[in-house]
Parts: C-alpha cells; structure tokens; sequence
C-alpha cells in the first residue's frame, strides 16, 4: 500500500502505494502505549473474525456428491454459520471501536501540533493551506475508517486467496492462468480510466469545505451582514461556492461513469468466463458437472481478491486524496518543514530572560532590594510584513523599564499593531533583537528564602538566563489585549479565566466519563506551561473584578457566573473591552500590551481602566489614537508610514510631560 504527497503526481493506484509506512507508523506512539495494545487486540480479533468467515466459505464449496458426506457437510456449514454471526457483528463493531480510538488519537496529535507555536495563526494570516479544520474533522475520520477497512479487506483477500486457489488449481490449472490474465489486465484498463479521481476528489474535499466555511463565516458576522444588509452579496459568493463543488462533483461522477462501464463489464463477464473455458471438458466427458458449479464458484472467490482494485477503484481514490490532504497538512504541520511557514533566512530574535540576579544581600542579611528595572528592550528592529516583505518600521531600538508606560501612535497602516505581532512572536520577517525579561511568576517584591529556585541571592554580577523550551507567554507574565476581544465558548466565569487558567476553561462533558471513555483525549495539565501561573480566583475575586472594570450589572442581568451565552453577541464591545480587562487584572502580568483595547470605550471608563492596571503594578504599551491616552502613559513612540526612497529611521521617542500633553490636546 501506498501514500502520495505531490498531487500532480498522485494517478490512482500508484499514489495510493507510495508512502504505505507514514500512515502505519501514526498508529504507534510513546505516551499511548498501554491503549495501542487495547487496540491491537482489537485489531488481531477482527483478524481472526474474518479467518473464521474464510473457513465458513471454503466449506461450502467442498460440498461432494456423496449424500452422507452432504450431509456431514450441511451440518457443519451450519453450525459454521450459526458460530459465525456473533463474529459478523464483533468484526464491525471490534473495527469500528478500533477506528474510532485511532481517529481520537490523531485528532489529538494534529490538534496539538496545529496549535503549538502559532502554527494555526501562520497557516491562517499566509494562507499556507486551505481549510486544517475539515483536514482534521473529515479526513482523519475517513482516512482511520478507510485504513482499517481497507487492511481487513486486503487480509481478507489474501487468506481467501490462499484458501481457494488450490481448490482452483485442483480443477484446471489452465483457469488459473485465465483469472490471472483477467485480473491484471482489468487492474490495468481501471487504473488508466479513473486516473482522473485521485485529482477531483482532492479537489471536492477543497470546495466543499470552502462552501461550509463560507457559511460558517455567514453565521459568525451574521450581525454586521445584516446591518450592511449584504444577504444578496452572501447568497452570490455562497452560490458561487457551492457552483464550484457542484462542477467538480459533476466532473467526478463522469468519470466514475465512465470506469464503472468498465468494472460492470468485468464482473459481468466473470459469470460466464469459467464455465466457458471449463465447458469443453465437460463435453468431453473429462469432469462432471458439478466441477463446473465448483470452478466458477472458486474463481469468483479468487478473481475477487485480485480485482480488489478494480472492483474499490472509487474508494482507493477518494482514500488517495484524503491522504494527499492530510499528507500536505502533516508536512506543514512538522516542524522540520518549518520553511513552508517562514522562508525568510534573517528573522528577528525573540527572547525571553529571567532576570534573576536582581537581587542583592546586604550584609545583615535582612534587607533585599531589586534593582532589575528592565521589561523589554528592543534592539534595532527593522520589521516587514510577511507575504511581500514591506518594510514597516526601520531600526527600532527602545529599553522599556518597570512603569514606563509607552504610547505608541502613529497613521493608519503605519504598522503599530505589525509591531506588537512582532513583540507577541506572530511574525518574525526583518532583522533585529526583542528581549523580554520576565521573573517567574508571582513575581515577589520582597522574597523569603523559601520562594522558588528563580530568586538565588547573587553577587553583584547580574546576569539574565536566556529561557528555553515551549513558552507560555501568559505564564511568564506577558499578556496581549487585542482590539476586539476574544470572546471563548461557554460561562462567563470561564470567560474571565481565559487564557491564564485553561483547565478551567473546558466545558463539562455530556454527561460521560471524560476518564475513561476517551483516553487518548487526556491532556497532561501542566503541558505547555512552567507550571508558574498565579493562584485560581475564588468566586468572590470573580465577582470583585467585575465590579473593578464597572460590569457588576452583568451578573444580575444574566444570573450568574456560570450562564452560558454566545458572549460576543450578548455584551456590547465595551463591555467585551471590560471583560478583557477584567482577565488581565485577574492574570496579574508583569508587562500587557495593549492594541486599542479601549477604543470603544468612553473616555470616564477609560481612565478608570487605565487607573486600575497601574494599580495593579502592570506595566503597558497601548497602541491608541485617543488624545486623552497620553495622560497615562510616560513615553510616546511615533512611528511614521516608512518611505521606501529613504533609509531614515520612520520613528521617534519623546517623553510625555505638561507640555506636550497640552500640545497634542489642544491639536
Ligand atoms: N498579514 C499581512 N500580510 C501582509 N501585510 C499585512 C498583513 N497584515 C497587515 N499588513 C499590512 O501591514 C501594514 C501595517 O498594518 P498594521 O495593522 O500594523 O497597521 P496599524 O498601524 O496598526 O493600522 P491601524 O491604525 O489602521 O490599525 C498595513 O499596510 C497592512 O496592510
């Protein structure tokens, strides 16, 4: 069996053999094993089901014209049979469970790897791929499902092929030559005439998704549709989606027209083609009659098995393009292709520090001081857009210490939010160096001895640790509040806990047994995190924050913490700026970055929001246009839309005094 990666390339048959090991070597994995061995048992049983199923056959053809030994037969045919009906039900279902677990299993292991390291952001802004989500909801569930028929099917082929050919043999070796002649022939003529489905059926999967994407889209902004009043233009754009399924779709039953013209022939013919060449010598007298029944029946046993393909042409290729589909998002998924989501070779160095040698001891041991001020320092960053590689900002270079708040303005399109993608890692096209120094979390201002391995009394000599490994920015006390807030499914206390403490973030099942019933769907908690997030809030926090960022009433209004609503239709964008604050005040980070988070709020709400965050010890960078965001911050870095004639930096720093507050006020 095989697999195929290049779609051009991808005819039929000879796609589906090429890349057999990938797909088997998913079904092993290191943190899975004790459930692999569950499956495997599965996976022998239904093995031995359909060897059960083969002898059931090969009795009924050994059937003699001796009436006691008929008889004898009957009997055991029977009792065969009646053995066998609980096995025909386990086969399916021992099949059907085994699929299923394979399929958890994979969902998991493309899940994981699609949302590590912003991989789905890349393939979503680059447009590297179309649709990962039906890749992962579709074909992983018919690429499972299909595999395991298909290698039942074939083990089922072989030892039926075994059983039945020496009985052919036995009969007239002639015909054995015969069904070999057909079968590969017939093999051949299906592979030239559907070599066109592997394509189309790639194809098909592509727009179909595309048409259900579009009416997911619908669903999602069915609001600012309906105010545009833009039904018309949906309907068009959505028709002409599904026009384009349709076409393909019309295309692909012709050509699957056109091969089954062919394969019905051929199991046609297969009716008469061994009495045919078997006949003359029953003319002869040389065999019986009932060698004929025996004949025709052996080589439709045995021509079945070597016509696997043509008689599951379809199937193969639609398996084919499902494989191409997951093959192509395996590869862009693997970390080893990363080029597929950066090509450029000078990217921007983003790091985090542990700054833990802020401290010092002096002599009486009693008094420790932090003298580590800094929070980010940028090294000349010179930032350009991913796709065309526009410059946006030249040569940046900037330290931003404990409180000093940093406003960043500029025009439109001059790449202010490009600049907080850069400092959140989301894109890293250009050169230079961004540097957070984040302590470990609950970041104490006067330590015990007893406090985490992070807080060494250090001599004099300061020296920031570079930190390794998968990096939760949440859990190092960096934090990004876009404009629109990002509202999850589920309660509104889950809301407020998103993104800090995800455990809770996940809905409680229906009713099942998370545990048990899907292993493969457990996730170690601590994966993905330094483990350094600050205590859950109770209840009462809960509560207390709401009434913080003035959304108190909400409570009232829907009941309670744990009312369920599609949060970002139900609440205003105000209020989904509240909120999104709320969860900032609740995470406590050392350092939040801020892209217009307040800019559908009014002015008194937001001085009151910007009050509480620097109470609360955080210090910010907003990106805003807001004139009155100047008396909250210290420093203004004006970044200018860059001119591609000059080599001038398109940036400037200046302090926010009396002064140029007036100035900018009075504008
Ligand atoms: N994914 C992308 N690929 C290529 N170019 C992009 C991408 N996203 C944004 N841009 C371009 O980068 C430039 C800067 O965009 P950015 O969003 O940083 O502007 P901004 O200064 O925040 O604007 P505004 O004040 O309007 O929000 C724009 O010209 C925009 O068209």
């Amino acid at each position: 069996m095989v697999m195929v990666m290049d779609k051009e390339k991808c005819q039929g048959l000879t796609s589906y053999l090429e890349d057999s090991g990938k797909w088997l070597h998913l079904i092993g994995s290191r943190r899975t094993r004790s459930q692999l061995d569950c499956n495997w048992l599965l996976f022998l049983l239904s093995l031995w089901v359909l060897l059960v199923l083969v002898l059931v056959s090969v009795s009924s053809v050994a059937i003699s014209k001796d009436q006691e030994q008929f008889t004898k037969q009957l009997l055991y045919y029977l009792g065969a049979f009646a053995g066998g009906i609980p096995f025909f039900v386990l086969r399916d279902y021992a099949r059907e469970i085994l699929s299923l677990r394979w399929r958890s299993w994979m969902t998991k292991f493309y899940m994981e790897r699609y949302l590590k390291n912003q991989t789905f952001y890349k393939i979503q802004s680059q447009s590297i791929i179309d649709n990962p989500d039906q890749r992962i909801v579709d074909d992983l569930s018919s690429f499972t499902g299909t595999a395991l028929s298909f290698s039942l099917t074939l083990f089922n082929a072989a030892v039926d092929l075994i059983s039945f050919s020496n009985i052919l043999y036995g009969i007239y070796p002639p015909l054995f030559v015969v069904l070999l002649v057909y079968s590969i022939g017939g093999t051949a003529i299906s592979v030239f005439l559907g070599r066109e489905l592997v394509t189309l059926n790639f194809f098909q999967e592509k727009k179909e998704a595309d048409f259900r994407y579009g009416l997911v889209r619908v669903r999602e902004n069915a609001e600012s549709i309906a105010f545009y009043g833009g039904e018309e233009n949906e309907i068009q754009l959505l028709l002409q989606r599904f026009k384009s399924a349709f076409e393909n779709l019309t295309r692909l039953l012709i050509s699957s027209r056109n091969l089954d013209f062919f394969t019905s022939g051929y199991r046609y013919l297969i009716q008469i083609l061994p009495a045919a060449v078997v006949a003359p010598m029953y003319f002869s007298g040389k065999i019986e009659f009932g060698v004929i029944n025996q004949s025709v029946s052996a080589f439709n046993h045995i021509l079945g098995d070597f016509s696997l393909i043509v008689y599951q042409f379809q199937a193969i290729s639609a398996f084919s393009a499902v494989i191409d589909r997951l093959g192509e998002f395996d590869d862009v998924l693997d970390s080893s292709s990363s080029k597929y989501l950066s090509s450029s070779v000078e990217e921007i160095s983003l790091t985090y520090c542990n700054e833990r040698s802020s401290l010092l001891l002096e002599s009486n041991g009693s008094i420790i001081m932090d003298r580590c001020q800094k929070v980010l320092d940028v090294e000349n960053l010179t930032l350009q857009t991913p796709t065309s590689k526009a410059t946006l900002i030249r040569d940046l270079s900037l330290v931003i210490n404990k409180k000093d708040h940093l406003l960043v303005t500029g025009p439109s399109g001059s790449g202010k939010t490009s600049l907080l993608r850069a400092l959140a890692g989301l894109w890293n096209t250009g050169k230079g160096k961004i540097t957070f120094y984040v302590n470990e979390r609950n970041d104490p201002q006067v330590p015990t001895s007893s406090e985490g391995p992070a807080l060494k009394v250090n001599t004099a000599d300061d020296t920031a640790e570079e930190l390794e490994g998968p990096i939760n920015r949440n859990d190092r006390g960096i934090f990004f509040l876009p404009q629109r807030p990002y509202m999850v499914l589920g309660t509104l206390r889950q809301q407020l806990l998103y993104p800090t403490w995800a455990d809770d973030v996940i809905p409680t099942s229906d009713g099942g047994d998370p545990a048990g019933s899907v292993p493969f769907l457990m996730r170690n908690s601590s994966s993905g995190t330094s483990g350094g997030k600050p205590i859950k809030p109770t209840t009462d926090d809960l509560i207390q924050v709401l009434e913080n960022v003035r959304l108190g009433y909400i409570l009232s209004r829907f009941g309670s913490l744990d009312s369920t609503n599609e949060w970002s239709s139900v609440l205003s964008l105000g209020e989904q700026q509240r909120l999104a604050f709320a969860r900032l005040l609740l995470s406590k980070p050392k350092v939040v970055l801020l892209d217009e988070s307040t800019s559908a709020l009014d002015e008194a709400n937001e001085e009151h929001l910007y009050r509480q965050i620097e109470a609360a010890g955080i210090t910010y960078i907003s990106i805003g246009h807001r004139r009155t965001l100047f008396g909250h911050h210290k420093r203004n870095l004006h970044i200018t839309t860059v001119d591609p004639s000059s080599n001038e930096r398109n940036w400037h720093i200046e302090p926010i005094n009396r002064d140029s507050m007036y100035n900018v006020l009075n504008r």
